[in-house]
């Protein structure tokens, strides 16, 4: 069952840049252009992008934050413009994790708050305030203030916070965002039992595509506004089946020289990122047809380059790789 369903979001930011006295220049960002998807019960669907993707708009656009310009989303057959409310009522939302909340009260005295201002009264606030506590691992931690609690356990907070309404959507932008691993790995823990054993639905924005091939169920690349491919990390890794993805280790060599050997392949690309300063590990993607004979043209060419190859081998391609081949040429 769909709980989430988008069609053709549009979003622009207008803004005035100061060029001068008086003198501005208008400046145009298409932040969506016509994005589109469905979320299902039960499900943890990520949004995936690089900066500036436009992740954070879609997300607040779904938690009515937000105005779009065009488009439509519905949460549980609400629409998030025309009923707003309703769909309040029905979503719980964890925008960042240090925002809104008081630094000199509790864990517990933060929460009773916003209960109340979702109208829980009366005892059923305490017992809904102990409830997710409990739910978030944090009932030893209760009485801490906030300005003392671990990012982690802000973290936990902010979540415990959005299940105050027993919501059937929770919408998270990068729930684990600066968290150490420890830390992210309970929160992933969390997520995955409060969509899968209790059957929420999950929509959460990550820049981790580590955290997406453990925690997605399925995962929407959003590129530019525009979302490039939406499946399961399983089925995004199968769609780059007509590639190998190979790993060439060097000893440490200048980008340059990489350049150089790289623009004589045109049918080779890039997958790892490397801004500056020299490279020990690259990643190539080449096409599975002529992979045997590009290789060995490739590894002769950065020898007689001076290029040190201490190995080369084909490796199973990460979401990274798979992001990376869906968005960018070659990169370096
Ligand atoms: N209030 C605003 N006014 C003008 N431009 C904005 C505004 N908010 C976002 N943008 C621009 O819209 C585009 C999308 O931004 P958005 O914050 O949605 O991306 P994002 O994928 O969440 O990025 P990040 O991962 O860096 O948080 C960017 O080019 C950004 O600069």
């Amino acid at each position: 069952m769909s709980t989430v369903i988008v069609s053709e979001l549009r979003k622009k930011y207008v803004s005035r840049i100061r060029k001068g006295f008086l003198k501005y220049e208008v400046k145009v960002v298409e932040a969506l252009r016509g994005v589109s998807f469905t979320a299902r019960k039960g499900e943890v669907f990520g949004i995936l992008g690089p900066n500036g993707a436009g992740k954070s708009t879609l997300v607040k656009i779904l938690a009515t934050l937000l105005l779009p310009d065009s488009g439509e989303a519905r949460i549980l057959g609400y629409d998030v413009v025309k009923e707003r409310d309703e769909v309040r009522k029905r979503v719980g939302i964890s925008m960042s994790v240090e925002k809104g909340f008081f630094y000199k009260l509790t864990a517990r005295e933060n929460l009773k708050y916003f209960g109340m201002l979702y109208g829980i009264e009366g005892p059923r606030l305490k017992t809904r305030v102990d409830e997710v506590l409990r739910e978030v691992g944090l009932v030893k931690h209760a009485d801490k203030m906030y300005e003392e609690m671990s990012l982690g356990m802000k973290a936990r907070l902010s979540i415990a916070r959005a299940l105050l309404s027993d919501p059937e959507v929770l919408i998270l932008d990068e729930p684990t965002l600066g968290l150490d691993p420890v830390s992210a790995r309970r929160i992933r823990g969390l997520l995955l039992e409060l969509a899968h054993k209790q059957g929420r639905t999950i929509l959460l924005t990550t820049h981790n595509m580590f955290e997406a091939e453990i925690l997605l169920d399925r995962v929407a690349i959003l590129v530019d506004g525009k979302i490039i491919a939406i499946d399961s990390v399983d089925a995004l890794k199968q769609s780059v089946a007509d590639s190998v993805f190979v790993e060439v280790r060097l000893s440490g060599a200048p980008q340059e020289s990489l350049k150089k050997v790289l623009s004589n392949f045109q049918d080779i690309r890039l997958s790892t990122h490397h801004r500056d300063g020299t490279v020990e590990k690259l990643t190539l993607v080449v096409p599975v047809k002529a992979a045997d004979e590009a290789l060995e043209r490739i590894v002769h060419e950065f020898r007689s380059q001076g290029l040190k190859v201490r190995g080369v081998s084909v490796k199973e391609p990460t979401l990274e790789d798979v992001f990376i081949t869906l968005t960018a040429h070659r990169s370096m």
